[in-house]
């Protein structure tokens, strides 16, 4: 199992729970996270970057847990984590950007900047290596918050929500580039472009209010939508 919650508990302020007592093994590969709005999605994958810290339980990678002593590094250096609303650092170009992501985890200098072009390549941005991040798409700007996650080498991949606000072509050039990703390594995604999950995901992780709903492969959604579980789901149109 690539990341494990055991009894986890986390609030964003206090006296206020996202998660009382979460229990979950992600499946290995390609996984979507979905529910509906406000119910974790993106805490639950802040917590599995360590960007959080859970307030009881742990979150561990294939048992290293990132909050014992000197873990830390070693776990983010695994573990790779697109967040919501990559921005531009200033004055910087794609390749720039992305190669003092890879320093920023630990890679020397010679190695990140040599591995950001690859990454770059491998989300189909090396022909704007050299141009600055603040002149590229929101849907460019994108690839290059990828490319960060990929620079390293991580083992598991966490994006956030990659798709939301692209237009459709974008959107497919990022489910093939997504789904290229999940034959390295694994990869867990918060979306709400549940159309067609079968396509770019081996299994669902279906997160309800403080709990998880399913977890399992795509196909045994279909039972779920039967139920009426489904509901409230934006963009869920019904069949996956
Ligand atoms: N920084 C924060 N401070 C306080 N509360 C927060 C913070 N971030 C999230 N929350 C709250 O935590 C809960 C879970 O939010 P989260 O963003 O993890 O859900 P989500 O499923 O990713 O939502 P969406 O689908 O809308 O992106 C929500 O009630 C939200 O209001």
């Amino acid at each position: 199992m690539p990341i494990s919650f055991q009894g986890c508990a986390f609030g964003h302020r206090r006296g206020s729970r996202v998660f009382t007592r979460l229990d979950l093994d992600v499946p290995a590969g390609r996984t979507a996270l979905i529910g509906p709005n406000g119910c974790g999605k993106s805490t639950l994958l802040g917590l599995a970057a360590s960007a959080l810290r859970p307030g009881a339980g742990r979150v561990s990678y294939e048992g290293l847990d990132p909050f014992r002593r000197g873990n830390l590094a070693r776990y983010r250096a695994l573990v790779g984590w697109m967040p919501q609303g990559i921005r531009p650092l200033p004055g910087l170009t794609a390749r720039e950007q992305v190669g003092y992501a890879g320093w920023l985890k630990g890679m020397s200098r010679a190695d990140a900047w040599r591995r950001s072009l690859e990454a770059l390549e491998a989300v189909e941005l090396g022909p704007l290596a050299d141009t600055r991040c603040s002149e590229l798409s929101g849907g460019q700007l994108r690839r290059v918050g990828l490319a960060q996650t990929l620079v390293h080498d991580a083992e598991v991949v966490l994006l956030d929500e990659p798709t939301a606000g692209l237009d459709p072509e974008q959107r497919e050039k990022f489910r093939g580039i997504v789904a290229r990703i999940g034959e390295r390594g694994h990869l867990i995604v918060a979306t709400h472009d549940t159309a067609d999950l079968a396509r770019t995901y081996d299994s669902v992780v279906l997160l309800g209010r403080d709990r998880v709903r399913y977890a399992g492969p795509v196909a045994g959604l279909g039972a779920l939508a039967g139920l009426g579980a489904l509901a409230g789901i934006p963009g869920f149109a019904g069949e996956v």
